[in-house]
């Protein structure tokens, strides 16, 4: 997530756009050149939207930068319409719609099956360019004559011809399109997009419907690439055929990544090296068509010694400089020792009113893996307010119990009702929103943000809902927000941390955040799959005081294997053994249940947590 400072980037992209052709031209850089930098620097914006922000590698981006191009450079030189921006929003829009119904096919898949799609996907808009639709398209050919645009004030006209007149027309398009990116990745939905990037299991279990998030990126870089198709025709009064080509997609992909990924200006800074180098090395060294073995050295070195591009290099060289202090090991944190008092969180609405049974009641819950059967016919239920400890040797099925409660994992029969709902089947992000999540047993945190930027999307969920457009809010006008992120960076003690990039954390307090990723959706039942695993004696002391201090006023589940601690805690305990449910009862009546010792310590009686 970029820092908010109010305005610094805006003012300062204005004014290099403004200096540009005062400056450029000394460098050697001839305005077309500048106009094309730019425009590819726009059709970068989405696609780093896209690729750095929310993880997705796209290798179809040719095909909405050919739609949109073509779409304007057909309504300007075929369908008789003349206003050029006009035609260029339409372009845009008709991409954004490609994208979208594109989108709902690549994105069922993830990883290389979605960038295999998309290549798919834009060999097939190639051969329809230059096939069945080539009587609208010019097809190899291509569409010539597109006008440049001109502006009609009523006491003037303004053209945009060519060179640095049309690079007027070029800047401000691009100037718009930044203002939009930035507003984009520093709302919420540009926050969540990271949480995507970062660890989309957890985006989707803390609540925020993931797919709809990736869809709303794509459909973001399919609009910015039209746009820029259309500028392209506009710039070369022409719209080439080899918009819709692979090579298209190819080059913006590696421009992004000489660039810097995830930074906006990465493609801009990318595509200024190539292009430069292009023109430098085929013109005044004269290499000709070998000019792309040195952009291919400079590429692989680029990737294997700058992995954030140019500008990743440059941030870290600023750090490197500027002394950025970077902790290696956790500062002594005095705040564990003494935790705070924070006021309740509220839970959420009870969704039922009128329900008055336990708040959570499985019912024959059976899980099978092939012949294996880890969960078998059980029956369980929690109560409003109680603080319930589930204890088994390894491969009880503790795990798997929670993931079915939870709806990662679908039972294989049985029910499952929460707060007098039956949520059997339902997808992990529904059961999050009605009130029910969990904190894993090996962390799973959004590794690139900091503490605070992980409760964030956690907190956004409850806050906002699985899925909201609101793409020009900015993270603070979201009401509650910052209430409640402090309010748990207090209940875990990570408020000293706040600011603290997840890599820079000691063991103990990822653990702490993790716990903290699920109390910040304000949970009504909040179960925590062994919270002490891997845990220090003395951060299991601190943490087992933590806990105390959670607990009160919430309902919660607690699996551990440390069962002194877990037996401190906990008003109930039930047993889990190969999958079933051994016993239930308190504390006290479970320390020292024969069949319990059995289980535990194979016949060899006494009290199992002495
Ligand atoms: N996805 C899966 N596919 C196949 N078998 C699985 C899967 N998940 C769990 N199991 C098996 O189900 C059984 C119960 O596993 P589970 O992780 O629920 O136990 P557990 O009580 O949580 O163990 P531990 O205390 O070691 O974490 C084990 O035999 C495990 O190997």
């Amino acid at each position: 997530m970029l820092k908010q400072r109010p305005f610094l980037i805006e003012t300062l992209t204005a004014v290099g756009l403004i200096v540009a052709p005062f400056v450029l031209p000394h460098l050697g850089f001839a305005p077309n050149t500048v106009n094309r930098i730019l425009v590819w620097g726009l059709f970068g914006l989405g696609f780093d939207i896209l690729f750095g922000f929310t993880g997705l590698l796209s290798f179809g981006q040719s095909a909405f930068y050919g739609t949109g191009g073509f779409v304007a450079a057909y309504l300007l030189t075929r369908a008789g319409f003349s206003n050029v921006l006009g035609a260029l929003v339409i372009g845009m829009i008709a991409a954004a719609a490609t994208g979208y119904l594109i989108g709902l096919i690549a994105l069922r898949r993830t990883g290389i099956y979605f960038a295999m799609i998309t290549v798919a996907i834009a060999e097939v808009f190639f051969f329809v360019e230059f096939n069945p639709l080539s009587d609208f398209t010019g097809g190899e050919n291509g569409l010539p004559g597109v006008p440049a645009p001109s502006f009609n004030l009523g006491f003037t006209t303004i053209h945009f011809t060519d060179g640095w007149s049309l690079y007027q027309f070029i800047a401000l398009c691009y100037f718009i399109g930044i203002i939009i990116a930035l507003r984009i990745v520093r709302s919420p939905v540009g926050a969540i997009l990271s949480a995507i990037r970062d660890n989309p299991l957890r985006a989707s279990a803390v609540g925020h419907n993931i797919h709809g998030y990736k869809l709303t990126a794509f459909v973001i870089a399919a609009a910015y690439a039209g746009f820029a198709g259309g500028l392209l025709g506009v710039l070369q009064a022409f719209m080439p055929p080899d918009a819709f080509t692979f090579d298209t997609s190819g080059q913006l992909v590696m421009q992004t990544a000489i660039g810097g990924r995830g930074t906006l200006f990465g493609p801009l800074v990318g595509a200024t090296v190539w292009l430069f180098l292009q023109d430098f090395l085929q013109s005044a060294l004269g290499l000709g068509a070998a000019w792309k073995l040195v952009l291919g050295v400079v590429f692989v070195l680029l990737v294997c010694f700058l992995r954030g591009g140019i500008i990743g290099g440059l941030v870290d060289l600023y750090g490197l400089v500027f002394g950025k202090h970077k902790r290696t090991e956790a500062e002594p944190d005095a705040e564990v020792t003494q935790p705070p008092a924070p006021a309740p969180m509220q839970a959420r609405k009870v969704e039922h009113p009128a329900y008055s049974g336990p708040i959570l009641k499985a019912t024959g819950l059976t899980k099978r893996y092939g012949g294996l059967v880890a969960n078998s016919d059980i029956d369980f239920s929690v109560n409003q307010g109680e603080l319930r400890g589930i204890i088994g040797p390894n491969g009880a099925g503790k795990s798997t119990f929670f993931k079915m409660l939870t709806c990662e994992v679908p039972p294989t029969s049985g029910q499952i009702v929460f707060g007098g709902r039956d949520i059997t089947g339902l997808k992990v992000t529904e059961v999050c929103q009605l009130g029910l999540t969990k904190s894993y047993q090996v962390n799973q945190l959004f590794t690139g943000l900091t503490v605070r930027q992980n409760l964030t999307i956690a907190a956004l969920a409850e806050l906002r809902g699985k899925f909201r457009l609101d793409l020009f809010r900015t993270l603070s006008g979201v009401k509650g927000l910052t209430e409640q992120v402090e309010h748990t960076l207090a209940l875990v003690n990570l408020t000293r941390r706040a600011d603290t990039p997840v890599s820079e954390l000691a063991y103990g307090e990822k653990r702490r955040l993790e716990i903290g990723l699920a109390l910040a959706t304000s949970p009504r039942l909040l179960l925590l799959d062994e919270p002490l695993a891997g845990m220090s004696p003395r951060e299991r002391v601190e943490t087992v005081k933590l806990l105390k201090s959670i607990a009160r006023g919430r309902t919660m589940i607690i699996i551990d294997h440390d069962m002194d601690s877990l037996f401190e805690l906990v008003e109930r305990v039930t047993v889990l053994q190969e999958g079933r449910v051994l016993v239930s009862g308190t504390p006290e009546e479970i320390k020292t249940n024969a069949a319990v010792q059995e289980a535990y310590l194979g016949g060899v009686h006494g009290e199992i947590a002495a």
